[in-house]
């Protein structure tokens, strides 16, 4: 993969005035996705996403901050020039945008219209359909397919004047988890198949999980924490970056019950209930015999899970550790030493839960 900068926005401000009210939904935010990237932007509704991707083809024009794509600045295009750039940026939406009574085939080739003969258009339709596992749909109309099967036709719509670039903001919301899956992996093979850069906008980030290999976590219109999939799963360092992995590696789920158990509302004073999360081969059997070696440490497991991201696996335990508040200090310190990021659980605080 190479490290050309594809989509480059600096220093993005957008910020409405809607009936005497100012809202910054879009503060100072710089943004730099490379070629091949697939690139998750999370946050909450309301957090600033899709305002944000809808800067990157001026669909929305920013109050200030300056936006490059495939190196050209698209803020000084004029209208055709932008009808141009635009047809390289595809986009697909959570409610497809299809065309009622226009047969899938057509809906398909409706932005080639004008812009290719009949016979090639005929072609090019039958390509994307193949290419997205929907040939025997041609004919039949958009009434007629189920929400990933819509989504299917959005994406090959997306893909009809072979876009360098394709955004997906919250395309897979509505979609159940299988078909949210399946959505995702076609994502995934157009990213490799054609080379196609992807930004990918939700509030889940179970979906950024699956597929992305860089992430920015966005909050009340910045982005506040950024990097590398595995470097964020491992070492999230906001609270909110926090929150959102922890829901997509079910701890959440985990805490929930964790917190209820008498044993670990009262914890004596020789006991901290934590949070041990790690990246690589490194296992939780060698770390919890260690610790015990070591310091006398005794790890209770209460939970475990290992991930697999970007061929990455990332462990994750949650355990009772016990022994004297020395030898606990200096069992907190060999896990960070071994690149370990340990985090201190407190029942009584419901933010977690
Ligand atoms: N055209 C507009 N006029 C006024 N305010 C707007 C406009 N578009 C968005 N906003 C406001 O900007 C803020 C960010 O909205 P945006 O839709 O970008 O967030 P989001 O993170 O994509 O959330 P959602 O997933 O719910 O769309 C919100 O407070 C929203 O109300």
């Amino acid at each position: 993969m190479t490290n050309e900068a594809i989509i480059q926005l600096k220093d993005i401000d957008v910020t409405f005035h809607n009936k005497g009210q100012t809202v910054e939904a879009v503060k100072k935010v710089s943004l730099t996705v490379e070629r091949g990237d697939i690139y998750g932007v999370v946050g909450y509704s309301g957090a600033g996403k899709s305002t944000l991707v809808r800067v990157i083809n001026r669909l929305q024009r920013p109050t200030a901050g300056s936006v490059e794509v495939s190196g050209q600045d698209i803020l000084a295009l004029n209208p055709r020039e932008l009808r141009t750039a635009r047809t390289k940026i595809g986009m697909i939406f959570q409610h497809f945008n299809l065309m009622a009574s226009r047969t899938i085939a057509d809906n398909v080739g409706y932005p080639l219209k004008g812009r290719l003969a009949r016979d090639e258009r005929k072609k090019k339709v039958a390509h994307l359909l193949d290419l997205v596992g929907l040939s025997e749909k041609a004919e039949d109309y958009p009434a007629q397919l189920s929400g990933g099967q819509k989504q299917r036709v959005a994406i090959a719509r997306a893909l009809a004047n072979d876009p360098e670039i394709l955004i997906s903001d919250e395309a897979t919301s509505a979609l159940d988890p299988k078909t949210t899956s399946s959505i995702l992996e076609l994502l995934k093979r157009l990213n490799k198949e054609l080379d196609l850069t992807v930004v990918l906008i939700t509030h889940e980030m179970e979906a950024v999980k699956e597929i992305c290999n860089k992430v920015a976590v966005m909050e009340a219109g910045e982005i506040i924490e950024r990097g590398d999939l595995v470097t964020i799963f491992s070492r999230p360092e906001k609270p909110l970056t926090q929150d959102f992995i922890n829901t997509a590696t079910q701890i959440n789920q985990a805490l929930e019950k964790i917190f209820r158990q008498a044993a670990t509302l009262n914890l004596s004073e020789s006991q901290q209930l934590v949070q041990l999360q790690y990246v690589g081969a490194s296992t939780d059997a060698p770390l919890i015999t260690e610790l015990y070696k070591r310091y006398g440490v005794v790890s209770n497991i209460l939970y475990g899970n290992v991930e697999i991201l970007q061929d990455t696996p990332l462990g994750n335990l949650i355990v009772v550790m016990s022994g004297e508040p020395d030898k606990l200090a200096a069992a907190w310190q060999y896990c960070q030493d071994a690149g370990i990021n340990i985090t201190h659980l407190n029942p009584n605080d419901s933010e977690v839960a």
